[in-house]
């Protein structure tokens, strides 16, 4: 494939509620989408980079920015495009994982199309629908958060996450189960708004019987992670943390990983998250497909990366009307609590042109 230009698209999508976690409170989404054109097919990428850099150190006007004056210039000075080469024609360049995954995964997407193979296929799916968990943001009250869970519940979403932070965890886990009972799959996120001297206190959360408590620590404490896994019964699991393939190797050896959260777009692209999956396997790790409040378009990959073997925990694949009222592509509707995998070639699917216009903010084509 031979790279003709790419188009940087900016999109500003709204929340259809509010959506607090411990860094901050969302209402709309300022996404930065990516149309690769090649002399055989075209391909689109997703970056998931915030508007402002709180949940990781990138943020989308600098994913804009890095794409536009090194990473697009640096892949189309490469004499031969496939998604295999980008990683390490983009290696020189330090960090900007986010920006690296949204080019990688038009490219990817672009060669998919232009050979007719679903993304499914070439990342090694086994299951053509996966199972969806919902994340449920910190409210202003318990009463509002048990109205939030059951109306996911009666959605049909086969896990709940509750994101927490100091002074809204115990209260709102107990709430829950003491409404809703001890089978509901629960698990809860804290972002890394606690330090290993909240061991004791996060140690409360241990007789609720929750599937993990996702990134207690900051993302650079591994040996608090390890330490905090040692005070309390609940799974540690890792997100922010975990950047690669080699970091999660590095966790689960440390003992600061139980289950990881597998993002394509925080570790580089789909082709690393792979790569992630298979580290964990092999380690017996149990890995889930996190999510980034992503457009049809990330939903696609997100469900397709899903459904490899090793994601044996329900993720933050929700469907398109958890967080958009209307989305850019078509609509990912929940079926019996499960996300059906694309089929056709690349994601399988792409933008509606009158929805795609509708939110977009601006358009910059890069000739190459
Ligand atoms: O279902 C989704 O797409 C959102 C899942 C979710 O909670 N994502 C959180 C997170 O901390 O994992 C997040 C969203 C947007 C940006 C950063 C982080």
């Amino acid at each position: 494939m031979k790279l003709t230009g790419v188009e940087l698209r900016r999109v500003r999508m709204p929340l259809v509620a509010p959506f607090r976690t411990s860094f901050g409170t969302q209402n709309a989404r300022d996404i930065l989408l990516l149309r690769v054109v090649t002399d055989e097919a075209e391909g689109w990428g997703e970056c998931v980079a915030m508007s402002d850099p709180l949940y990781s150190s990138e943020y989308v006007d600098a994913a804009a920015d890095v794409l536009t004056r090194f990473l697009v210039p640096a892949l189309a000075a490469h004499p031969r495009l496939d998604a295999n080469a980008v990683a390490p024609v983009l290696e020189p360049f330090r960090g900007h994982r986010m920006a690296k995954a949204a080019l990688e995964m038009a490219v990817l997407d672009a060669e998919l199309r232009a050979e007719g193979r679903p993304l499914s296929r070439e990342l090694g799916a086994t299951r053509d629908r996966v199972p969806c968990g919902v994340s449920v943001g910190i409210m202003n009250s318990v009463g509002e958060l048990l109205d939030a869970v059951g109306g996911y519940l009666d959605a049909g979403y086969v896990r709940i996450k509750l994101k927490i932070e100091p002074g809204w965890d115990v209260e709102p886990v107990r709430a829950v189960r003491e409404r809703f009972g001890d089978d509901v799959l629960l698990q809860v996120d804290a972002n890394t708004a606690y330090s290993v001297s909240d061991a004791r206190h996060l140690a409360r959360l241990d007789p609720f019987g929750l599937l993990l408590i996702e990134q207690p620590l900051e993302e650079e404490d591994l040996l608090g992670h390890a330490q905090l896994a040692k005070l309390i019964s609940t799974p540690v699991c890792l997100d922010e943390s975990i950047t690669s393939a080699r970091s999660a190797a590095a966790a689960i050896a440390m003992g600061a990983a139980a289950i990881v959260n597998i993002k394509p777009g925080r570790v580089g692209g789909y082709l690393e998250a792979r790569r992630i999956h298979d580290v964990c396997v092999a380690h017996g790790v149990p890995v889930w497909c996190g999510g980034m409040i992503e457009t049809g378009l990330g939903r696609a990959a997100n469900v397709a990366l899903a459904a490899l073997p090793g994601f044996t925990l329900p993720g933050d694949t929700s469907a398109s009307d958890r967080f958009y009222r209307t989305d850019i592509t078509t609509p990912f509707v929940l079926d019996d609590g499960h996300l059906p995998v694309p089929t056709g070639p690349g994601l399988g699917v792409e933008p509606l042109t009158d929805e795609l216009e509708a939110v977009t903010t601006s358009t910059e084509w890069l000739p190459l």
